[in-house]
């Protein structure tokens, strides 16, 4: 994007849609409808974009009065200390690198769409492919790529392309009577009845965050608008219309297929629906826009992790080689560490049941982390300045996220504990290294770093007993 005259209201607006668009509005209406009928479902949509633009306005405020700080991570360090950015920023680099795990499940299952021996997008040769296209996105990153603006425009267009043309179709093949027949009985659950409202609502949190994680990569390009104004308003416009996309993406199925249907539907769930509805070429027609739509977000939430793990090493969180750049400027240490990672978790998925949902709760989980940050730092800032008005955005944001990741699963959290155990190791030789603290760990980071070592083992317990199911 262009650096010197600052974003119009547009392009800023347009950044926030698409920063968030991924693979998950492909799959919305499958993942809903296997746990909720449509009126909980509208219920979760509004409470998530409620507590979502809260937090899109935090991120704004905090970026428009604090310029200098660098990278989501920066607010906690800012706020709660050296030990709070490093939790922040590793839960922002876990979650893009598990949200890159999800990405392949789903590339690999359109691909099957074209070629069967991808189908279901779980076995050895989807695992190959994904492998290939991740060490392939990860060379190119490592070649110094930076994303064009072009390229961008051209993905975005791409991605809505069909979305739009799925909203539409799906408002002309609507019946009400079939959409009202169940509105707020979930039919899939087998109990007699349904499942309660209270239920449905829950199982809907988990997928609907996942859909908006990356809004704050575009509300990080406020500093870069033409006037505070807009980008405090581009967050608005973006964030509804965001809204109404994945609303009405996951929503208008409901008046068409019976919710039974939808939930056993293959996913990704919008290409099999849109071919139901208007034959044959529409299912490779939705999907060519979603293969786009992943290798696109793929290879942005590539580029995010390094850069991420970058900054915290200039800052002393991690070691320095973690920010030791390549004749191209890029950090190769941290990419390699990321694809190999990403690497590990293909082969794990071989094994898991269902991947796409694991790899996806655990990605949103670890990115909480980081928003709880967030709200945090926005109520401090805002109480020590006496802005009001601010603070309570702050708390709503605070508020939704906890209670959020509360309700959709708190065990998703302790398995990202796991995550953190090799982190606290590199945040333990950064500090020897640079000598903070004479290369020693403090009380209180003793004190965190062991809950989060319980919270670890805690992890691994549930999934050995088998109350957590990878
Ligand atoms: N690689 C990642 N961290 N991806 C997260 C982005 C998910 C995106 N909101 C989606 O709907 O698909």
């Amino acid at each position: 994007m262009d650096e010197n005259k600052g974003l119009s209201l547009g392009a800023l607006t347009a950044a926030v849609v698409t920063s968030s668009i991924g693979s998950g509005v492909f799959t919305l209406t499958s993942s809903l409808a296997g746990g909720a009928a449509p009126g909980p479902v509208l219920l979760a949509w509004l409470v998530v974009g409620f507590g979502i633009l809260m937090l899109a306005l935090s991120l704004n405020n905090l970026l428009l009065k604090k310029p200098d700080a660098e990278g989501i991570h920066a607010y906690a360090q800012e706020g709660f200390g050296n030990f709070a950015g490093f939790v922040s920023g590793w839960g922002y680099w876990l979650s893009a690198w598990l949200g890159n795990v999800a990405f392949a499940t789903v590339l690999m299952s359109s691909l099957g769409y074209f070629l069967p021996m991808f189908k279901g997008g779980q076995n050895v040769a989807s695992v190959i492919l994904a492998s290939v296209v991740s060490w392939v996105l990860t060379f190119i990153v490592n070649r110094g790529v930076e994303s064009a603006a072009a390229v961008n425009t051209i993905i975005t267009i791409c991605k809505l392309i069909p979305l739009f043309a799925f909203i539409v179709v799906g408002i002309f093949v609507f019946k009400g009577g079939m959409f009202t027949a169940h509105f707020w009985t979930n039919v899939t659950s087998g109990v007699a009845g349904g499942s309660g409202i209270w239920t449905q609502f829950k199982s809907c949190l988990m997928i609907m965050m996942w859909v908006f994680v990356g809004v704050e990569g575009a509300s990080m390009l406020s500093s870069r608008a033409k006037s505070k104004n807009d980008a405090g308003r581009a967050t608005i416009i973006g964030i509804i219309s965001l809204l109404v996309i994945y609303v009405l993406a996951s929503v208008l199925p409901y008046g068409y297929l019976s919710q039974n249907e939808l939930a056993k539907i293959n996913q990704p769930a919008m290409l099999y629906i849109f071919q139901d509805m208007v034959g044959k070429w529409g299912g490779a027609f939705i999907s060519v826009g979603l293969i786009i739509a992943i290798l696109g977000a793929w290879l942005s939430w590539t580029m995010l992790p390094a850069d991420t793990t970058m900054l915290m090493a200039e800052e002393k969180l991690l070691p320095s080689y973690f920010g030791k750049k390549n004749k191209n400027g890029a950090p190769t240490f941290s990419l390699v560490l990321t694809a190999a990672l990403i690497q590990v978790f293909l082969l794990v998925l071989l094994f898991s049941e269902e991947a796409y949902n694991f790899a996806l709760s655990l990605c949103t989980a670890a990115i909480v982390v980081c928003y709880i940050f967030v709200g945090m730092y926005q109520v401090k800032f805002s109480a020590q300045n006496k802005d009001t008005k601010q603070m309570w955005i702050g708390i709503f944001a605070l508020a939704f996220q906890v209670i959020a990741i509360t309700l959709a699963g708190l065990h998703f959290l302790l398995l990202c504990c796991i995550g953190y155990i090799p982190g606290l190791y590199f945040y333990y030789r950064a500090k020897k290294e640079f000598d903070i603290d004479d290369g020693k760990l403090t009380k209180a980071e003793i004190i965190y770093s062991t809950l989060i070592v319980i919270g670890a083992i805690a992890g691994v317990v549930l999934v050995a007993m088998g109350l957590i199911t990878i």
